[in-house]
């Protein structure tokens, strides 16, 4: 009997965007300049992957992690976290679903400065009520180990260095082990080495521990930490990188840099990726 051959399937995306449009600002009496912050963005974010968003300010990076992440609503398009459409999910739901399958890292830690170490780490199990769960237990004690905070538990985040702090908030992140960790300039507040601590710490978790780590980020050292990089330009995505370097995320984005230049001096009035309401 011939047995079928099958053809290794790539894992479902944890996380991605289809035709994602997002529009700030309307039209309020006729004179007001609405923003095309994205522009028909679709991209998925492999599972077991480290993806970074690259791409000049203004570019759309953040606009793109928080409709991703369920933060921010498309003006069209849609966002889905593995199957589950986020447009399609009541206020209520969509908290559920940040609490449960979405692990967020931000530039400026978000700690809770009133709770010790320890608490902050284990605070997405207890608010979905699953600190007695014995795996998520042992979970967030290897965690501990990880991020090599064991010695600090009962510290308060004022007491801690901002390495440290962006530590806890990885920790944090991951405690609940959800499906996808976003995380937005996590390096942004950090030195060079304490940013490289934080960078090897999101790689280890996607390499070691299975998990799907998505960053924006507009450092070329830091989006080389990634297995593949997404750059953005004026709302668009304009190309992508797998193994990348540092040296080779700089060369795209000085090509990008050019291209752009080169468009803007051709469009003008009124570059691609702003929609200008006339007044
Ligand atoms: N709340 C808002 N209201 C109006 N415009 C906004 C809002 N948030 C972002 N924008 C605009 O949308 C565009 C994309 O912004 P976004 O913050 O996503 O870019 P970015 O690539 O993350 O930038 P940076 O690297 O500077 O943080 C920009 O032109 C920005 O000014």
């Amino acid at each position: 009997m011939n047995t079928p051959h099958l053809a290794a399937v790539p894992p479902a995306p944890a996380a991605r965007v289809v035709d994602a449009v997002k529009v700030y600002g309307t039209a309020a009496r006729g004179a007001v300049t609405a923003v095309t912050a994205l522009d028909g963005v679709s991209v998925d974010f492999p599972s077991g992957r480290f993806t970074a968003i690259m791409g000049p300010s203004g570019s759309g990076k953040s606009t793109l992690m928080h409709c991703a992440a369920g933060l921010d609503t498309l003006t069209s398009g849609s966002a889905f976290i593995g199957d589950t459409e986020l447009g399609g999910l009541d206020d209520r739901r969509l908290t559920l679903l940040r609490r449960e399958r979405i692990g967020f890292v931000f530039q400026a830690f978000n700690l809770v400065p009133t709770l010790t170490v320890a608490e902050n780490i284990l605070l997405p199990q207890d608010l979905a009520g699953r600190r007695g769960d014995r795996g998520d237990a042992e979970w967030a004690d290897a965690l501990i180990d990880v991020v090599g905070l064991r010695d600090r538990l009962h510290h308060r985040p004022g007491e801690l260095s901002g390495g440290q702090q962006q530590r806890v908030a990885v920790a944090r992140a991951l405690a609940g082990r959800p499906d996808v960790v976003f995380a937005d300039e996590p390096t942004g507040n950090l030195d060079s080495r304490s940013g490289e601590e934080v960078l090897n710490l999101l790689g280890r978790a996607v390499r070691t521990m299975g998990r799907t780590v998505v960053m924006v980020t507009h450092d070329p050292v830091a989006a080389a930490h990634a297995d593949d990089v997404v750059f953005l330009a004026d709302g668009r995505l304009v190309g992508h990188l797998s193994d990348p370097t540092a040296d080779s995320v700089l060369d795209r984005l000085k090509s990008l840099d050019r291209k752009n230049l080169d468009r803007k001096n051709f469009d003008r009035p009124g570059a691609p990726g702003r929609a200008e309401v006339p007044s």
